[in-house]
Protein backbone atom coordinates (compact mmCIF):
# COMPACT_ATOMS: atom_id res chain seq x y z
CA UNK A 1 0.00 0.00 0.00
CA UNK A 2 1.30 3.58 -0.80
CA UNK A 3 1.42 5.59 2.08
CA UNK A 4 -1.15 8.59 1.92
CA UNK A 5 0.86 12.04 0.99
CA UNK A 6 0.23 14.86 2.82
CA UNK A 7 -1.72 17.56 1.27
CA UNK A 8 -1.98 21.36 0.96
CA UNK A 9 -4.30 23.95 0.09
CA UNK A 10 -3.75 27.81 -1.23
CA UNK A 11 -6.24 30.38 -1.43
CA UNK A 12 -6.43 33.32 -4.17
CA UNK A 13 -9.15 35.68 -2.75
CA UNK A 14 -8.90 38.19 -5.83
CA UNK A 15 -11.17 41.36 -7.09
CA UNK A 16 -13.25 39.07 -9.60
CA UNK A 17 -13.19 35.43 -8.06
CA UNK A 18 -12.04 32.75 -5.08
CA UNK A 19 -9.98 30.13 -6.24
CA UNK A 20 -9.07 27.39 -4.34
CA UNK A 21 -6.20 24.58 -5.14
CA UNK A 22 -5.16 21.67 -3.78
CA UNK A 23 -1.33 19.78 -3.90
CA UNK A 24 0.96 17.85 -2.57
CA UNK A 25 2.92 19.29 0.12
CA UNK A 26 6.34 17.46 -0.81
CA UNK A 27 6.65 17.46 -4.67
CA UNK A 28 3.61 20.80 -5.52
CA UNK A 29 1.73 18.38 -7.66
CA UNK A 30 -1.77 19.55 -8.14
CA UNK A 31 -4.54 17.74 -6.65
CA UNK A 32 -7.15 19.85 -7.29
CA UNK A 33 -9.13 23.00 -7.56
CA UNK A 34 -12.37 25.07 -7.49
CA UNK A 35 -13.55 28.39 -8.03
CA UNK A 36 -16.45 30.43 -7.62
CA UNK A 37 -17.37 34.48 -8.61
CA UNK A 38 -17.03 37.47 -6.20
CA UNK A 39 -19.71 39.97 -6.86
CA UNK A 40 -18.56 43.00 -9.01
CA UNK A 41 -18.35 46.10 -8.00
CA UNK A 42 -15.57 47.89 -6.09
CA UNK A 43 -17.48 48.41 -2.44
CA UNK A 44 -18.18 44.58 -1.13
CA UNK A 45 -19.19 43.29 1.64
CA UNK A 46 -16.44 40.81 3.04
CA UNK A 47 -19.10 37.95 3.96
CA UNK A 48 -19.18 37.74 0.04
CA UNK A 49 -15.88 36.25 0.14
CA UNK A 50 -16.38 33.97 2.45
CA UNK A 51 -19.72 32.44 0.98
CA UNK A 52 -16.98 32.20 -2.37
CA UNK A 53 -14.43 30.64 -0.24
CA UNK A 54 -16.80 27.48 0.76
CA UNK A 55 -18.25 27.58 -2.89
CA UNK A 56 -14.59 27.30 -4.36
CA UNK A 57 -13.69 24.59 -1.27
CA UNK A 58 -16.69 22.66 -2.07
CA UNK A 59 -15.90 22.80 -5.83
CA UNK A 60 -12.04 21.46 -5.24
CA UNK A 61 -13.76 18.62 -3.17
CA UNK A 62 -13.67 19.87 -0.18
CA UNK A 63 -10.73 20.41 2.61
CA UNK A 64 -10.90 18.11 4.99
CA UNK A 65 -7.91 15.90 3.97
CA UNK A 66 -5.67 19.21 4.01
CA UNK A 67 -3.02 19.29 6.80
CA UNK A 68 -2.41 23.26 6.00
CA UNK A 69 -3.87 26.59 4.04
CA UNK A 70 -2.57 29.65 3.51
CA UNK A 71 -4.55 33.05 1.46
CA UNK A 72 -3.39 34.84 -0.82
CA UNK A 73 -5.65 37.82 -1.96
CA UNK A 74 -6.30 41.46 -3.18
CA UNK A 75 -4.17 43.85 -1.63
CA UNK A 76 -5.22 47.09 -0.15
CA UNK A 77 -8.98 46.74 0.39
CA UNK A 78 -10.14 48.42 3.45
CA UNK A 79 -12.07 46.03 6.22
CA UNK A 80 -13.30 47.40 9.10
CA UNK A 81 -14.14 45.67 12.07
CA UNK A 82 -16.40 46.83 15.35
CA UNK A 83 -15.66 46.09 19.10
CA UNK A 84 -17.06 42.55 18.63
CA UNK A 85 -15.52 41.76 15.15
CA UNK A 86 -18.60 42.45 13.13
CA UNK A 87 -18.21 44.43 9.74
CA UNK A 88 -18.78 47.71 9.78
CA UNK A 89 -19.43 48.91 6.36
CA UNK A 90 -18.67 47.02 2.59
CA UNK A 91 -15.34 47.16 2.00
CA UNK A 92 -13.33 49.19 -0.24
CA UNK A 93 -11.17 47.45 -2.49
CA UNK A 94 -8.35 48.39 -3.97
CA UNK A 95 -9.75 49.50 -7.43
CA UNK A 96 -12.20 52.24 -5.48
CA UNK A 97 -10.86 55.62 -6.44
CA UNK A 98 -13.37 57.49 -4.41
CA UNK A 99 -10.58 58.14 -2.15
CA UNK A 100 -8.53 60.17 -4.28
CA UNK A 101 -8.70 63.24 -2.92
CA UNK A 102 -8.43 62.07 0.29
CA UNK A 103 -4.68 60.38 -0.63
CA UNK A 104 -3.81 64.24 -2.06
CA UNK A 105 -4.72 65.32 1.84
CA UNK A 106 -2.45 63.13 3.27
CA UNK A 107 0.23 63.86 0.80
CA UNK A 108 -0.09 67.56 1.74
CA UNK A 109 -0.38 66.89 5.17
CA UNK A 110 3.07 65.18 5.55
CA UNK A 111 4.57 67.83 4.16
CA UNK A 112 2.71 71.03 6.22
CA UNK A 113 1.13 71.58 2.90
CA UNK A 114 3.80 71.43 0.36
CA UNK A 115 3.29 68.47 -2.11
CA UNK A 116 6.75 67.74 -2.90
CA UNK A 117 8.33 67.53 0.68
CA UNK A 118 5.24 65.25 1.47
CA UNK A 119 5.93 62.77 -0.87
CA UNK A 120 9.36 62.63 0.25
CA UNK A 121 7.72 62.29 3.75
CA UNK A 122 5.59 59.09 3.08
CA UNK A 123 8.56 57.41 0.60
CA UNK A 124 11.02 57.89 3.78
CA UNK A 125 8.03 56.76 5.70
CA UNK A 126 6.67 53.80 4.53
CA UNK A 127 8.39 53.06 0.45
CA UNK A 128 5.28 54.45 -1.50
CA UNK A 129 3.59 57.74 -1.91
CA UNK A 130 -0.54 57.68 -1.47
CA UNK A 131 -3.11 56.87 -3.86
CA UNK A 132 -6.62 55.97 -3.92
CA UNK A 133 -5.86 52.20 -4.07
CA UNK A 134 -3.73 52.44 -0.13
CA UNK A 135 -5.20 51.51 2.90
CA UNK A 136 -4.75 54.63 4.80
CA UNK A 137 -6.30 56.61 1.88
CA UNK A 138 -9.23 54.76 2.28
CA UNK A 139 -9.35 55.43 6.26
CA UNK A 140 -8.99 59.00 5.66
CA UNK A 141 -12.25 59.29 3.15
CA UNK A 142 -13.88 57.15 5.60
CA UNK A 143 -12.97 59.59 8.59
CA UNK A 144 -14.22 62.38 6.55
CA UNK A 145 -16.99 60.55 4.69
CA UNK A 146 -18.77 58.71 7.76
CA UNK A 147 -17.30 60.17 11.05
CA UNK A 148 -19.93 57.38 12.49
CA UNK A 149 -18.32 54.35 11.00
CA UNK A 150 -14.82 55.29 11.67
CA UNK A 151 -15.79 55.92 15.20
CA UNK A 152 -17.27 52.62 15.28
CA UNK A 153 -13.93 50.98 13.74
CA UNK A 154 -11.93 49.35 16.65
CA UNK A 155 -9.84 46.85 14.24
CA UNK A 156 -8.76 47.48 10.52
CA UNK A 157 -7.42 44.72 8.36
CA UNK A 158 -6.87 43.73 4.54
CA UNK A 159 -9.38 40.88 2.89
CA UNK A 160 -6.54 38.22 3.40
CA UNK A 161 -6.33 38.64 7.05
CA UNK A 162 -10.34 39.10 7.45
CA UNK A 163 -10.37 35.53 5.22
CA UNK A 164 -7.95 34.38 7.59
CA UNK A 165 -9.32 35.22 10.78
CA UNK A 166 -12.98 34.15 9.55
CA UNK A 167 -11.65 30.72 9.06
CA UNK A 168 -9.84 30.23 12.14
CA UNK A 169 -10.48 28.40 14.78
CA UNK A 170 -9.84 31.45 17.47
CA UNK A 171 -11.10 34.94 17.01
CA UNK A 172 -10.92 36.52 19.77
CA UNK A 173 -9.91 40.06 20.49
CA UNK A 174 -6.02 40.26 19.05
CA UNK A 175 -6.06 37.97 17.18
CA UNK A 176 -6.08 39.54 13.79
CA UNK A 177 -2.68 38.17 11.83
CA UNK A 178 -1.38 39.59 8.61
CA UNK A 179 1.96 39.33 6.84
CA UNK A 180 5.02 41.74 5.53
CA UNK A 181 3.15 41.53 2.24
CA UNK A 182 0.03 42.55 2.36
CA UNK A 183 1.05 44.58 5.49
CA UNK A 184 3.08 46.84 3.36
CA UNK A 185 0.21 47.88 0.71
CA UNK A 186 -1.59 49.83 4.08
CA UNK A 187 0.72 52.81 3.76
CA UNK A 188 1.07 52.40 7.81
CA UNK A 189 3.93 49.68 7.62
CA UNK A 190 7.37 50.13 6.47
CA UNK A 191 9.03 47.32 4.55
CA UNK A 192 12.02 48.35 5.19
CA UNK A 193 12.15 48.62 9.31
CA UNK A 194 9.50 46.50 9.24
CA UNK A 195 7.13 48.38 11.64
CA UNK A 196 3.76 49.87 11.73
CA UNK A 197 3.89 53.50 11.67
CA UNK A 198 0.66 54.28 13.84
CA UNK A 199 1.44 57.78 13.90
CA UNK A 200 0.25 57.65 10.17
CA UNK A 201 -2.47 55.29 10.61
CA UNK A 202 -3.41 57.72 13.26
CA UNK A 203 -3.59 60.73 10.52
CA UNK A 204 -5.37 58.71 8.33
CA UNK A 205 -7.98 58.17 10.52
CA UNK A 206 -8.03 61.55 12.14
CA UNK A 207 -6.85 60.90 15.62
CA UNK A 208 -8.40 57.76 15.72
CA UNK A 209 -6.21 54.34 16.28
CA UNK A 210 -8.02 51.02 15.51
CA UNK A 211 -6.17 47.83 16.14
CA UNK A 212 -4.24 46.50 13.19
CA UNK A 213 -3.11 42.91 12.94
CA UNK A 214 -0.08 41.32 13.97
CA UNK A 215 2.39 40.65 11.54
CA UNK A 216 3.21 37.36 11.30
CA UNK A 217 7.07 35.74 9.91
CA UNK A 218 6.77 34.57 6.42
CA UNK A 219 6.68 30.81 7.59
CA UNK A 220 5.18 31.03 10.98
CA UNK A 221 1.46 28.80 11.99
CA UNK A 222 -0.76 31.53 12.61
CA UNK A 223 -3.69 29.30 13.80
CA UNK A 224 -6.08 26.62 12.91
CA UNK A 225 -8.37 26.18 10.27
CA UNK A 226 -11.63 25.86 12.08
CA UNK A 227 -13.65 22.44 12.77
CA UNK A 228 -10.11 20.66 11.50
CA UNK A 229 -6.95 20.20 12.25
CA UNK A 230 -5.17 22.17 9.38
CA UNK A 231 -2.83 24.61 10.48
CA UNK A 232 -3.20 28.25 8.97
CA UNK A 233 -0.43 30.05 7.50
CA UNK A 234 0.11 34.08 7.56
CA UNK A 235 -1.66 34.63 3.32
CA UNK A 236 -0.02 37.16 1.64
CA UNK A 237 -1.51 39.74 -1.10
CA UNK A 238 -1.79 38.25 -3.80
CA UNK A 239 0.82 39.70 -6.08
CA UNK A 240 3.19 37.65 -3.66
CA UNK A 241 1.74 35.08 -3.43
CA UNK A 242 2.61 34.92 -7.66
CA UNK A 243 6.06 35.67 -7.08
CA UNK A 244 6.32 32.38 -4.16
CA UNK A 245 4.71 30.26 -6.77
CA UNK A 246 6.98 31.56 -9.76
CA UNK A 247 9.89 30.85 -6.87
CA UNK A 248 10.48 34.69 -8.49
CA UNK A 249 14.37 35.44 -8.01
CA UNK A 250 16.46 38.60 -8.30
CA UNK A 251 16.26 39.53 -11.49
CA UNK A 252 12.71 38.34 -12.42
CA UNK A 253 10.02 40.69 -13.26
CA UNK A 254 6.67 39.11 -13.46
CA UNK A 255 3.64 41.07 -15.21
CA UNK A 256 0.31 39.67 -14.16
CA UNK A 257 -2.27 40.92 -16.35
CA UNK A 258 -5.69 40.46 -14.16
CA UNK A 259 -8.13 42.68 -12.63
CA UNK A 260 -5.33 44.66 -12.09
CA UNK A 261 -1.76 45.19 -14.08
CA UNK A 262 1.04 44.70 -12.11
CA UNK A 263 5.13 44.76 -12.81
CA UNK A 264 6.58 43.61 -9.92
CA UNK A 265 10.40 42.27 -8.87
CA UNK A 266 12.04 40.21 -6.22
CA UNK A 267 14.62 42.68 -4.76
CA UNK A 268 16.69 42.28 -1.48
CA UNK A 269 16.72 45.73 -0.92
CA UNK A 270 13.85 48.08 0.21
CA UNK A 271 13.22 51.28 -3.17
CA UNK A 272 11.11 54.57 -1.79
CA UNK A 273 9.76 56.12 -5.50
CA UNK A 274 9.27 59.35 -4.51
CA UNK A 275 7.20 59.95 -7.93
CA UNK A 276 4.90 57.49 -6.61
CA UNK A 277 5.32 54.96 -9.31
CA UNK A 278 6.76 52.17 -7.68
CA UNK A 279 5.55 51.10 -4.41
CA UNK A 280 8.37 49.75 -2.05
CA UNK A 281 6.03 46.62 -1.16
CA UNK A 282 7.49 43.25 0.51
CA UNK A 283 7.20 40.22 -0.51
CA UNK A 284 6.35 36.48 1.00
CA UNK A 285 9.79 35.71 1.91
CA UNK A 286 11.78 38.26 4.00
CA UNK A 287 12.49 39.94 0.39
CA UNK A 288 11.01 43.26 -1.07
CA UNK A 289 8.94 43.69 -4.00
CA UNK A 290 8.97 46.80 -5.36
CA UNK A 291 5.76 47.17 -7.47
CA UNK A 292 3.53 49.24 -10.54
CA UNK A 293 -0.19 48.37 -10.59
CA UNK A 294 -2.69 49.75 -13.15
CA UNK A 295 -6.13 49.85 -12.53
CA UNK A 296 -6.98 48.48 -16.07
CA UNK A 297 -5.81 45.20 -17.48
CA UNK A 298 -7.84 41.92 -18.08
CA UNK A 299 -10.67 44.17 -18.67
CA UNK A 300 -10.10 46.39 -21.09
CA UNK A 301 -9.57 43.17 -23.39
CA UNK A 302 -12.82 42.46 -21.52
CA UNK A 303 -14.80 45.77 -22.79
CA UNK A 304 -13.03 45.79 -26.15
CA UNK A 305 -14.70 42.00 -27.11
CA UNK A 306 -17.89 43.82 -25.61
CA UNK A 307 -17.69 46.44 -27.66
CA UNK A 308 -16.62 44.53 -31.16
CA UNK A 309 -19.07 41.35 -30.11
CA UNK A 310 -16.67 38.68 -29.80
CA UNK A 311 -15.05 36.25 -27.60
CA UNK A 312 -11.63 36.38 -26.10
CA UNK A 313 -10.04 34.34 -29.13
CA UNK A 314 -11.71 35.95 -31.63
CA UNK A 315 -10.65 39.54 -30.23
CA UNK A 316 -7.05 38.03 -30.45
CA UNK A 317 -7.05 37.09 -33.70
CA UNK A 318 -8.10 40.43 -35.01
CA UNK A 319 -5.47 42.05 -32.96
CA UNK A 320 -2.83 39.70 -34.62
CA UNK A 321 -4.58 40.69 -38.35
CA UNK A 322 -3.64 44.34 -38.66
CA UNK A 323 -0.64 46.03 -38.77
CA UNK A 324 1.58 47.26 -35.59
CA UNK A 325 0.55 50.65 -34.05
CA UNK A 326 -2.77 50.08 -35.79
CA UNK A 327 -1.99 52.18 -38.52
CA UNK A 328 -2.16 55.37 -35.67
CA UNK A 329 -5.33 54.55 -34.07
CA UNK A 330 -4.40 54.43 -30.00
CA UNK A 331 -6.47 53.15 -27.46
CA UNK A 332 -6.00 55.04 -24.02
CA UNK A 333 -7.52 52.50 -21.26
CA UNK A 334 -7.99 54.41 -18.29
CA UNK A 335 -11.71 53.15 -18.09
CA UNK A 336 -11.78 52.78 -14.25
CA UNK A 337 -9.81 55.90 -13.91
CA UNK A 338 -5.93 54.91 -13.27
CA UNK A 339 -3.55 54.72 -10.38
CA UNK A 340 -0.27 54.27 -12.89
CA UNK A 341 0.02 57.39 -13.70
CA UNK A 342 -2.29 58.23 -10.72
CA UNK A 343 -5.30 59.63 -12.94
CA UNK A 344 -8.11 58.37 -10.74
CA UNK A 345 -10.93 61.08 -13.06
CA UNK A 346 -9.47 59.91 -16.20
CA UNK A 347 -11.63 58.07 -18.88
CA UNK A 348 -10.92 56.12 -21.51
CA UNK A 349 -10.00 57.43 -25.25
CA UNK A 350 -9.57 56.11 -28.45
CA UNK A 351 -7.53 58.17 -31.00
CA UNK A 352 -6.61 58.35 -34.84
CA UNK A 353 -10.17 57.07 -36.19
CA UNK A 354 -10.04 57.24 -39.89
CA UNK A 355 -12.15 55.22 -42.67
CA UNK A 356 -8.81 53.10 -42.70
CA UNK A 357 -8.85 52.28 -38.71
CA UNK A 358 -12.04 52.32 -38.16
CA UNK A 359 -12.15 48.37 -38.01
CA UNK A 360 -12.92 45.19 -35.53
CA UNK A 361 -9.07 44.44 -36.32
CA UNK A 362 -7.63 48.08 -35.50
CA UNK A 363 -9.62 47.93 -32.59
CA UNK A 364 -8.74 45.07 -30.87
CA UNK A 365 -5.40 45.70 -31.97
CA UNK A 366 -5.41 49.20 -30.27
CA UNK A 367 -7.06 47.59 -27.21
CA UNK A 368 -4.19 45.05 -26.74
CA UNK A 369 -1.25 47.77 -27.58
CA UNK A 370 -2.80 50.74 -24.67
CA UNK A 371 -2.63 47.53 -22.01
CA UNK A 372 1.07 46.59 -22.85
CA UNK A 373 1.80 49.90 -23.39
CA UNK A 374 1.11 50.95 -19.71
CA UNK A 375 2.69 47.94 -18.46
CA UNK A 376 5.79 48.61 -20.54
CA UNK A 377 5.92 51.80 -18.45
CA UNK A 378 5.87 50.01 -15.60
CA UNK A 379 8.49 48.14 -16.58
CA UNK A 380 10.47 51.26 -17.21
CA UNK A 381 9.83 52.22 -13.99
CA UNK A 382 10.70 49.25 -12.04
CA UNK A 383 14.00 49.53 -13.92
CA UNK A 384 14.78 53.10 -13.32
CA UNK A 385 14.76 51.94 -9.25
CA UNK A 386 17.77 50.08 -10.16
CA UNK A 387 16.03 46.36 -10.26
CA UNK A 388 17.60 44.42 -12.81
CA UNK A 389 15.81 42.73 -15.66
CA UNK A 390 16.92 39.07 -16.47
CA UNK A 391 13.60 37.85 -17.53
CA UNK A 392 9.76 38.45 -17.76
CA UNK A 393 7.65 36.57 -16.83
CA UNK A 394 3.84 37.15 -17.97
CA UNK A 395 0.65 35.73 -15.84
CA UNK A 396 -2.80 36.20 -15.02
CA UNK A 397 -6.29 35.38 -16.54
CA UNK A 398 -5.06 37.98 -19.91
CA UNK A 399 -1.88 35.77 -20.00
CA UNK A 400 -3.91 33.12 -21.93
CA UNK A 401 -4.74 35.55 -24.86
CA UNK A 402 -2.21 34.71 -27.77
CA UNK A 403 -2.52 38.46 -29.01
CA UNK A 404 -1.00 39.67 -25.28
CA UNK A 405 1.58 36.40 -25.81
CA UNK A 406 3.09 37.59 -29.63
CA UNK A 407 2.65 41.76 -28.97
CA UNK A 408 4.14 41.72 -25.52
CA UNK A 409 8.12 41.19 -26.32
CA UNK A 410 7.66 43.71 -29.44
CA UNK A 411 6.23 46.31 -27.10
CA UNK A 412 8.01 45.73 -23.77
CA UNK A 413 11.42 45.24 -26.17
CA UNK A 414 12.32 41.83 -24.27
CA UNK A 415 11.41 38.43 -25.11
CA UNK A 416 8.66 37.41 -22.69
CA UNK A 417 8.11 33.73 -20.86
CA UNK A 418 4.53 32.50 -20.46
CA UNK A 419 4.27 30.10 -17.60
CA UNK A 420 1.64 26.93 -18.24
CA UNK A 421 -1.69 28.30 -17.33
CA UNK A 422 -2.34 28.02 -13.76
CA UNK A 423 -3.64 29.91 -10.80
CA UNK A 424 -0.47 31.22 -9.45
CA UNK A 425 -1.67 33.37 -6.58
CA UNK A 426 -3.45 30.18 -4.95
CA UNK A 427 0.25 28.00 -6.38
CA UNK A 428 1.86 30.66 -4.26
CA UNK A 429 -0.57 30.33 -1.09
CA UNK A 430 -0.27 26.55 -1.10
CA UNK A 431 3.55 26.62 -1.19
CA UNK A 432 3.30 28.63 1.74
CA UNK A 433 1.00 26.45 3.96
CA UNK A 434 3.27 23.37 2.69
CA UNK A 435 6.64 25.74 4.57
CA UNK A 436 4.56 26.54 7.44
CA UNK A 437 3.90 22.68 7.54
CA UNK A 438 7.05 21.83 7.35
CA UNK A 439 9.04 24.13 9.60
CA UNK A 440 11.82 24.21 6.87
CA UNK A 441 14.20 27.40 6.90
CA UNK A 442 12.88 28.50 3.13
CA UNK A 443 9.98 26.94 0.83
CA UNK A 444 9.96 23.30 -0.30
CA UNK A 445 11.38 23.16 -4.11
CA UNK A 446 8.29 22.67 -5.92
CA UNK A 447 8.13 21.81 -9.58
CA UNK A 448 8.28 25.10 -11.30
CA UNK A 449 5.66 25.55 -14.45
CA UNK A 450 7.02 25.10 -18.24
CA UNK A 451 7.96 28.24 -19.50
CA UNK A 452 6.52 28.76 -23.28
CA UNK A 453 9.22 31.88 -24.64
CA UNK A 454 7.68 34.61 -26.87
CA UNK A 455 10.31 36.90 -28.66
CA UNK A 456 9.73 39.61 -31.81
CA UNK A 457 11.38 42.61 -32.70
CA UNK A 458 10.91 45.31 -30.96
CA UNK A 459 8.25 48.41 -31.51
CA UNK A 460 9.20 50.86 -30.35
CA UNK A 461 7.27 53.43 -32.22
CA UNK A 462 4.16 52.06 -31.13
CA UNK A 463 5.16 52.88 -27.30
CA UNK A 464 6.25 56.65 -28.45
CA UNK A 465 2.56 57.34 -30.59
CA UNK A 466 0.84 55.79 -27.31
CA UNK A 467 2.85 58.61 -25.22
CA UNK A 468 1.92 61.02 -27.32
CA UNK A 469 -1.60 60.54 -27.06
CA UNK A 470 -1.51 59.52 -23.06
CA UNK A 471 -0.04 62.93 -22.64
CA UNK A 472 -3.99 64.23 -24.09
CA UNK A 473 -5.88 62.12 -21.74
CA UNK A 474 -6.08 63.68 -18.03
CA UNK A 475 -8.87 62.81 -17.22
CA UNK A 476 -10.06 66.08 -15.87
N1 LIG B 1 -7.89 34.21 -23.02
C1 LIG B 1 -8.12 35.38 -22.43
N2 LIG B 1 -7.90 36.52 -23.10
C2 LIG B 1 -8.12 37.73 -22.50
N3 LIG B 1 -8.60 37.86 -21.24
C3 LIG B 1 -8.87 36.76 -20.54
C4 LIG B 1 -8.65 35.46 -21.09
N4 LIG B 1 -8.99 34.55 -20.14
C5 LIG B 1 -9.42 35.26 -19.06
N5 LIG B 1 -9.34 36.58 -19.30
C6 LIG B 1 -9.73 37.67 -18.38
O1 LIG B 1 -8.88 37.63 -17.25
C7 LIG B 1 -9.58 38.14 -16.10
C8 LIG B 1 -9.43 37.22 -14.93
O2 LIG B 1 -8.06 37.10 -14.65
P1 LIG B 1 -7.54 36.77 -13.19
O3 LIG B 1 -6.06 36.82 -13.22
O4 LIG B 1 -8.18 35.51 -12.71
O5 LIG B 1 -8.14 38.02 -12.41
P2 LIG B 1 -8.30 38.34 -10.86
O6 LIG B 1 -7.20 37.55 -10.16
O7 LIG B 1 -8.07 39.80 -10.78
O8 LIG B 1 -9.67 37.96 -10.42
C9 LIG B 1 -11.04 38.33 -16.52
O9 LIG B 1 -11.26 39.72 -16.75
C10 LIG B 1 -11.13 37.50 -17.80
O10 LIG B 1 -12.11 37.95 -18.70
O1 LIG C 1 -3.71 46.70 -6.02
C1 LIG C 1 -3.07 45.75 -6.41
C2 LIG C 1 -1.60 45.69 -6.17
O2 LIG C 1 -1.07 46.84 -5.60
C3 LIG C 1 -3.74 44.64 -7.15
O3 LIG C 1 -2.83 43.72 -7.65
C4 LIG C 1 -4.74 43.95 -6.28
O4 LIG C 1 -3.99 43.18 -5.37
C5 LIG C 1 -5.75 43.16 -7.08
O5 LIG C 1 -5.24 42.16 -7.86
P1 LIG C 1 -6.03 41.23 -8.92
O6 LIG C 1 -7.41 41.08 -8.45
O7 LIG C 1 -5.84 41.85 -10.25
O8 LIG C 1 -5.29 39.94 -8.92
Amino acid sequence: MTPARTLVAGVDTSTQACKVVVRDAETGAPVRSGRAPHPAGTEVDPRAWEAAFTAAADAAGGLADVAALSIGGQQHGMVCLDDDGTVVRDALLWNDVRSAGAASDLIAELGDGDEATGRQAWADAVGLVPVASFTAAKLRWLADAEPGNADRTAAVCLPHDWLTWRLSAERGPGTLVTDRGDASGTAYWSARSGEYRLDLLELAMRGRRPAVPRVAGPAEQVGVLAGTSAVLGPGTGDNAAAALALAARPGDVIVSIGTSGVVSAVSTTAVADVTGTVAGFADATGNHLPLVATLNAARVLDAAATMLGVDHARLSDLALSAPPGAEGLVLVPYLEGERTPNLPRATGAVHGLTLRTATPAHLARAAVEGLLCGLADGIEAVVAQGVAVDRVLLIGGAAGSPAVQQLAPGIFGRPVLVPSPGEYVADGAARQAAWVLSGAAAPPEWALPGLQRFESAPTPGVRERYAQVRGRTDGQ
